[in-house]
């Protein structure tokens, strides 16, 4: 023992005289020095670890050992073949991964007295990591093992539990899982797991580890690696080379190795020739509070399909006490048909009654949003927007939630719709930012220890704009009133000119729009591309919005007035009626001719468009009659009701054939 010391402090010191040092080398010294002592140690406190003496560590000498626990809780990984079934086998997967060589070094394990250290037969030593590193992993095989279809909340409470008693002695946690429900068990987890700090990975596979070609090595592995090696403080799910989000991910395939899917986020991580972690969504807690596991679960929870001719009384027995909260999963963007008073009843009858339901969609990939009418009477059935949920962390979520007691209902309602793991991108019509209170570029300026005025007011400056651009996309009025609160300036534009008011005019929020007007935004603004909020709510046909504008005395830019005559040429031509409806309406002149000389109406009637033609004469109304020319078929077009006929005229400048 003295020798090697004596060598690698003469190593160091070898190193450390080099001309040029090389610090790859001193890190190495460091580095086996301390493991040597880790190692000393370890023998000083073993009487009956055989290992001898002059024994040093086997491998590379500068390994750092990190622990993580290993929870088995069943699954194919571990299962064997019995009566020509897949069935879980009881105490026989440690003994399995003791033969593997890629997940163990047992040669390591005997001269590093690993068993009697950690005193369990069930710990185990990765090979040495790319990094230098020795994830050392002590295994607990839940006896009886499960099938994960046989899985209940009372088994997501016992892995909570275990996570729990041994969170200090691990820097990680893999729980080995059947992939059939894993996708629950990961999202019940992350919300269960409250202010976590380290990383607890799910994983299992699609095919036994003892069978030659499998899966479960390389995801059992990876998933070791990842817990040993990066303090990723969520719930995740690795698979097939792929550390996911756990309250992100659905299974989407029964035969593939690649089981599993987060359609609505990015993985945390992948891991080919090197791991790249995607630290920018890691999801990381904004508090200072003590890990703890909330273990309490309420069972009164379902998930409930619609289908085109669902019965209101399938959906009533359904709803029906001891039910306490329901993931209704939905069409397309949150959609239900509101052709329907039976069955929204029904919905209306069980919100009022206390029954907290979740609106999500059946799509895989995709948020719920306010866009349709028949996602509109789901909210006014008093159904919470589920944003991008999947219906697995929707169900998990209400089922963690409702178990609260010491939250009232409305807190719980709020939580549902709110963003607490990660799970979601809050509904966009319902959300507001998470600024809803003035102290907000207080709390950032307190996170950058910033306390003069000018430094505070100038990080107010600089974030009003984008926050406040935000908050007009969802047509968010109560961050307004906040960021006024703060002093200021609600009306300075982004990067790119558009202010809180054209973005509002895009998203057509007029109570919006009506505040910001009356809080003194201008509607002269223009972006860098020239464009008024008045052009902008024309583009998105929003046309209560284009009538206030107009009201408050908006009116077309000169950029944007020189191209209305082309604009109302396209419309023309593509028959788009409400289009320049929506341009007469912001007060542009019908008349104006395109690049090429050419008006409006006059394309419409070369191209033979009558109901344009039409169209157009109405909107024009008699003061403008046109004169067609050589055009005789006006006729045809009069509007026999007006009797307004007067000697207003559009003249075509040319023939109007032959275009
Ligand atoms: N691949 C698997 O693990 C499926 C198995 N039935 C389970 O969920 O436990």
């Amino acid at each position: 023992m003295a020798d090697s010391s004596f060598n690698n402090l003469t190593s160091l010191a070898r190193a450390l005289s080099q001309p040029t040092l090389d610090l790859t080398e001193v890190a190495d010294v460091v580095s086996h020095q301390r493991n040597i002592q880790l190692h000393s140690r370890r023998r000083r406190r073993l009487s009956n670890c055989n290992a001898s003496e002059s024994v040093e560590p086997a491998t590379s000498p500068s390994a750092v050992e990190a622990r993580v626990l290993v929870i088995n809780t069943g699954g194919t990984i571990g299962m064997t073949l019995h009566d020509n079934v897949l069935a879980p086998k009881a105490n026989s997967f440690v003994q399995g991964l003791r033969k593997l060589p890629i997940l163990h070094d047992e040669v390591y394990a005997q001269q590093t007295c690993l068993y009697q250290y950690y005193g369990s037969e069930n710990s185990l030593v990765l090979p040495l990591s790319k990094d230098n590193k020795r994830i050392v992993y002590t295994v607990i095989d839940y006896n009886p093992l499960l099938d994960s279809s046989n899985m209940t909340t009372d088994d997501w409470g016992r892995i909570g539990k275990d996570i729990e008693k041994n969170y200090e002695n691990y820097d990680g946690f893999v729980i080995l899982h059947g992939t059939d429900t894993m996708a629950y068990t990961a999202s019940a987890l992350s919300f269960m797991c409250e202010h976590l700090g380290k990383p607890i990975i799910l994983t299992g596979s699609q095919v036994p580890i003892y069978e030659m070609r499998n899966d479960g090595r390389d995801n059992l592995l990876g998933a070791l690696l990842i817990a040993g090696q990066f303090v990723i403080p969520e719930v995740c799910l690795y698979f097939y080379n792929k550390l996911y989000r756990g309250n992100r991910v659905t299974k989407v395939d029964a035969g593939s190795f690649n089981a599993f899917s987060s359609p609505n986020l990015a993985p945390l991580a992948v891991a080919e020739v090197d791991i790249t972690i995607n630290w920018d969504t890691v999801w990381r807690a904004n508090t200072t509070a003590k890990f703890q596991v909330s273990t309490e679960l309420n069972r009164n929870v379902g998930l409930l399909r619609l289908f085109p001719g669902i019965t209101a009384a399938t959906v009533r027995a359904f709803l029906q006490p001891p039910m306490e909260g329901v993931v209704l999963e939905t069409y397309g963007s949150g959609n239900a048909p509101d052709n329907r008073p039976d069955l929204l009843e029904e919905l209306k009858k069980a919100t009022d009654s206390g029954v907290i339901i979740m609106n999500c969609t059946q799509c895989l990939r995709g948020t719920v949003s306010a866009s349709y009418a028949t996602g509109r009477v789901l909210t006014d059935a008093g159904l919470i927007a589920g944003g991008d949920m999947t219906p697995e962390a929707a169900l998990s979520k209400l089922s963690y939630i409702l178990a609260k007691k010491e939250i009232s209902f409305d807190t719980k309602k709020k939580m549902m719709g709110q963003n607490l793991r990660g799970e979601m991108v809050s509904d966009l019509a319902g959300a507001k930012l998470c600024l809803s209170d003035s102290r907000f570029i207080q709390v950032i300026a307190k996170s950058l220890s910033i306390s003069c005025k000018e430094e505070l007011e100038a990080i107010r400056d600089a974030l009003t704009p984008p926050l406040a651009c935000a908050a007009a996309k969802i047509g968010d009025i109560e961050t307004f009133e906040a960021l006024k609160d703060m002093g200021s300036n609600l009306f300075l534009s982004d990067y790119d000119g558009r202010t809180p008011l054209h973005i509002a005019a895009c998203e057509g929020h007029l109570k919006l729009v009506e505040y910001l007007l009356s809080h003194g935004a201008t509607v002269y603004a223009k972006d860098r591309y020239g464009d008024t909020p008045l052009s902008n709510a024309v583009h998105f046909r929003h046309k209560e919005v284009v009538k206030l504008l107009r009201k408050t005395g908006a009116h077309f830019s000169r950029d944007e007035l020189d191209e209305a005559g082309t604009e109302l040429c396209s419309l023309a031509a593509s028959g788009d009626l409400e289009g320049l409806e929506m341009w007469k309406l912001a007060g542009a002149d019908l008349n104006k001719p395109g690049y090429d000389g050419q008006t409006a109406l006059r394309l419409a009637h070369a191209i033979g468009k009558k109901d344009v033609v039409a169209f157009l004469v109405q909107l024009m109304g008699k003061k403008s009659k046109p004169v067609f020319g050589e055009f005789n078929e006006y006729d045809e077009y009069e509007d026999d009701d007006d009797d307004d006929d007067e000697s207003g005229v559009i003249e075509f400048t040319a023939a109007p054939t032959g275009l």
